[in-house]
């Protein structure tokens, strides 16, 4: 009799998909998280030649499938149809579809097909008085494989896979990025290319880098004790630590959430807790009908509106492919509540753009900044964000060297100088793509009065 032993097989399909635009013209993925991915997928190749074997490259679905695929369920409607364009592809008979559900960290302590799950974070969270976490157990993470420990085929029998590659990776306009993404991603692409140095760390892709953060080295031997203060600073918005920064590995496998949550819990044990680490671990409001407004859009995306915590905000986005989350809510409920453009048309740019890109994160986060979650609509007052979160304006001096001489009284409403003023601080202010001014006055924004078509209370913040 023979025995035929179960082998799982590494492949990594670069999806052509997933670098085409979108029908209002955005790329779906942009050179900050092409590198990442580029990064990524050879680090994981680094690893699994490490124990033996060898990562399996492809442009496009092509290969021969005769066992099991095993992947990730989806619950969004673009990677929903990916997987039934993969199902009706596959030899009738010869393979199985096999989903895994991975989405979250722990049973949730609600019904399996969540009917009672609650519509608001808070009550989400809060379930009968008990934060929600501390009724979901988190399984420990999996001791790391060695050589032997996983049914890999060794590296040599890999090796002959055509049309699968091990030795190269695809080129990128084998992947289908479009040809704008592409001008700007064979210069990030060069592998010497240094990030943004105003950016606030540099995110090389792949699980080495993710442990090499020294955030998760919450490792007892030499304690990064940032995680303490991640209540006091996580709305910063300048430099590496005032939050994990893990959400690109997060996003991308790279790093196990379960692996976040065991570290987090070992350094609340061992050194202090804080009330915010649970962290680590569709459209249902009224009608809106937003404006159209393509040069106004592309203020908003290029960082040349006349808002400095804005325009300061989409310029690190533009440069470095990372943003805040307090800036990301910023420029969010600005772009929606305030201009009242198109909210999907923010949630593009941002799905372009983003290193840490999540179907859930991106557009859950949208719809309920746009206030369609059907509960209270929150309208960040900008001006006071700017104040409350940076009261000396450094942030927004990093970004805009226009306004690096303008005084922290001036330096969140520039508008409000007058002319002495502005020739004082070297700053003029002006009708935007006047090449006599400095920094454009803001847009005019539709007062909170004229706010219609939300049933739901509005509150600014
Ligand atoms: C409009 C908008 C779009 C967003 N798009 C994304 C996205 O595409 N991908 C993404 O991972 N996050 C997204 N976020 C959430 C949040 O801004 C980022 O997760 C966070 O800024 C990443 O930085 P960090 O890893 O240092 O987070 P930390 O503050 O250190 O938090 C730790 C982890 O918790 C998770 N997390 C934190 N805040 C949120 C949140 N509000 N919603 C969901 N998860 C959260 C992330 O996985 C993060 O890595 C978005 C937020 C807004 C307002």
């Amino acid at each position: 009799m023979i025995t035929i032993k179960a082998v799982v097989l590494p492949v990594f399909l670069f999806d052509p998909r997933q670098y085409r635009r979108t029908a209002r013209g955005c790329d779906k993925t942009g050179p900050f998280r092409a590198k990442f991915l580029y990064d990524s997928v050879l680090d994981l190749r680094q690893q699994l030649r490490g124990i033996g074997s060898d990562l399996l490259v492809a442009p496009r679905g092509e290969g021969d499938t005769h066992t099991t695929i095993l992947c990730q369920e989806q619950v969004t409607s673009e990677e929903l149809r990916v997987d039934r364009a993969l199902r009706s592809a596959l030899p009738a008979g010869s393979c199985q579809f096999k989903p895994v559900w991975g989405g979250s960290l722990s049973e949730l302590p609600y019904r399996q097909d969540l009917s009672d799950l609650p519509d608001g974070f808070t009550p989400f969270r809060n379930k009968a008085g008990r934060p929600v976490e501390s009724r979901c157990e988190v399984r420990a993470p999996i001791k790391r494989p060695g050589n032997g420990d996983l049914p890999l085929p060794p590296a040599d029998a890999l090796a002959a896979a055509a049309p699968l590659s091990c030795t190269a990776l695809p080129p990128l306009p084998e992947i289908g990025l479009s040809e704008a993404a592409l001008g700007e991603a064979s210069r990030t692409l060069r592998r010497d290319a240094a990030p943004d140095p105003r950016g606030v760390m540099p995110f090389p892709g792949g699980e080495a880098a993710a442990l090499a953060r020294h955030y998760l080295a919450i490792s007892l031997a030499a304690p990064c004790d940032a995680l303490a203060t991640y209540f006091e600073t996580r709305n910063g918005m300048l430099g590496a630590d005032y939050s994990s920064k893990f959400a690109p590995w997060l996003a991308h496998g790279c790093l196990s959430p379960r692996q976040v949550a065991h570290e987090c819990r070992r350094y609340e044990g061992a050194r202090v807790q804080n009330k915010s680490t649970y962290w680590m671990g569709g459209p249902i409001g009224s009608h809106q009908s937003w404006r159209s407004d393509a040069q106004l859009l592309q203020r908003w995306k290029d960082g040349e509106l006349g808002v400095p915590l804005v325009d300061a905000n989409m310029r690190e986005l533009k440069a470095t492919g990372f943003m805040s989350n307090r800036g990301r809510q910023n420029v969010a409920s600005y772009l929606a509540l305030d201009l009242q453009l198109d909210w999907r048309e923010g949630a593009e740019h941002f799905e372009a753009l983003l290193l840490d890109y999540d179907v859930c994160s991106n557009w859950g986060n949208w719809v309920s900044a746009a206030g369609l979650t059907g509960g209270r609509v929150n309208r960040f007052n900008i001006v006071k964000q700017s104040k409350d979160y940076d009261a000396d304006g450094a942030y927004v001096r990093h970004w805009l060297p226009e306004l690096k001489d303008v005084p922290s009284q001036f330096v969140h409403e520039p508008w409000k100088m007058g002319r002495a003023e502005q020739e004082r601080f070297g700053c003029r202010i002006g009708t935007h793509g006047d090449a006599a001014s400095d920094y454009p006055n803001p847009p005019k924004i539709s007062p909170l009065a004229s706010y219609h078509g939300f049933r739901h209370d509005i509150m600014e913040s």
